[in-house]
């Protein structure tokens, strides 16, 4: 039997999020949210993907399609990624022949067009999720795309974007046509109209990259999202503060169709225009950064008058007393202290959890001597990282 809502031990295992929705999910996708917003984003273009594409995402192990420029001579033997032209020794003729994109072969020409259009350069993600946890697979070691399958490479060895293909609506509630919640819960499944977003490349100062809380329209908090302390950013607080808020009002306050929910901007100098990154969804699988979700959850709100479009008059006429407290009202803005990574957990390094992909453990198990090779690269790779990690803190 399970326990009574009223049961201790449950209120301590649950966070108090209100049920979440596929509704909700869905208006966190790009693709829904991205219309209403394309003025305040950076230049995107959005590739509807068909059932094939998807599947061949879904696919295990590596296979890009034929490319002879852009494939590097390495890709087919160091680490059980090949493509389908170039293969050499006896089990090669089938995988000559083989193209995975034969059956998509609209949508590759469609993406090569997207990155021309865009200038040469991409950042790549699905609905919600970049392959931030596979740029280590890259080259250049950034999720920079020039060719489409750089973004196949990234695509397939992501964790986050294999948990938008399968996880998108884990831990959602049901709801009827109307986006109420139904008890019990109904069979029918909203299905994902899936998208390649293609972003424009832009070099980001990561300092200035901010994830803002959303409660019930009212913007009650904001961090940043790089975890490396910037001490210019003291100094700015207020005005970044400020022109967050103005950019929530204005922007985002009345038009996101859900109440609550996380977006992320860019603020670059001079720091008076916001950029808009991205929203997710106001659910524990969205990152609170340096926050946690009890907090935000328990976090007070601000007094009405802060999110009203006119504030009502006191009855001698005036509005002295709303303005007060329009003053004190401020969503905690919080940022990394010089002193701080021990204490937020910094130490190891960001989705380290993440930096073994199942498709490369995969490819791995093609024989001892794969084997090998790839544990050379895997610890090269780790040193690298230790060594950015040391000169990062050096910096500091
Ligand atoms: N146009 C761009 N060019 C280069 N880098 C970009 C671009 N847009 C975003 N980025 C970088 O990619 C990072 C991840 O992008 P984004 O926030 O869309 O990913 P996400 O998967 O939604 O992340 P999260 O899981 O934290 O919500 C950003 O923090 C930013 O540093
Ligand atoms: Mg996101």
């Amino acid at each position: 039997m399970s326990p009574p809502a009223s049961d201790p031990a449950q209120r301590l295992t649950e966070l108090p999020f209100p049920p979440v929705t596929k509704t909700h999910i869905l208006n966190c996708s790009y693709h829904s949210w991205h219309p209403r917003y394309r003025a305040i984003t950076p230049k995107a273009r959005l590739v509807p993907l068909p059932d094939a594409f998807l599947s061949y995402l879904r696919e295990d192990g590596i296979v890009l399609p034929p490319d002879n420029e852009d494939t590097p001579e390495w890709s087919d033997s160091d680490s059980g990624i090949f493509s389908g032209a170039d293969n050499e020794g006896d089990d090669a003729d089938d995988a000559d022949n083989y193209d995975p994109s034969a059956s998509w072969r609209d949508t590759h020409e469609t993406i090569e067009r997207a990155i021309d259009d865009l200038g040469g350069k991409v950042a790549p993600k699905l609905n919600w999720s970049a392959p931030k946890d596979a740029t280590w697979m890259a080259a250049t070691n950034s999720m920079e795309c020039r060719t489409p399958n750089d973004i196949y490479l990234l695509l397939k060895s992501s964790d986050f974007v294999t948990h938008d293909l399968e996880h998108a609506f884990d831990d959602t509630a049901d709801e009827d046509a109307n986006g109420s919640i139904q008890d019990p819960p109904a069979s029918a499944s909203l299905s994902v109209p899936y998208h390649l977003v293609l972003r424009k490349w832009v070099t980001l100062n990561p300092s200035v990259e901010f994830r803002c809380f959303v409660r019930s329209r009212k913007l009650i908090a904001l961090c940043q999202r790089d975890l490396n302390h910037f001490d210019f950013l003291f100094k700015m607080q207020d005005k970044l503060r400020q022109t967050i808020q103005e950019f929530f009002d204005v922007r985002l306050r009345d038009t996101f169709p859900d109440p609550s929910f996380t977006f992320d901007v860019y603020v670059p100098p001079p720091h008076n225009r916001v950029w808009l990154i991205d929203f997710n969804p106001w659910a524990q699988r969205t990152d609170p950064l340096l926050f946690s979700w009890l907090e935000l959850l328990s976090l007070p709100e601000p007094p009405s008058s802060n999110v009203e479009e006119s504030t009502p008059e006191k009855s001698d006429g005036s509005s002295e007393y709303e303005e007060d407290i329009t003053e004190i009202f401020r969503p905690e803005f919080r940022l990394v202290r010089r002193d701080d990574p021990e204490a937020y957990g910094f130490t190891t390094p960001q989705y380290s959890a993440h930096k073994l992909p199942k498709d490369v453990v995969d490819a791995s198990r093609g024989g001892e001597g794969n084997l090998r090779e790839f544990a050379l690269q895997w610890k090269e790779a780790q040193a690298l990282a230790e060594q950015q990690k040391a000169e990062d803190s050096d910096d500091d």
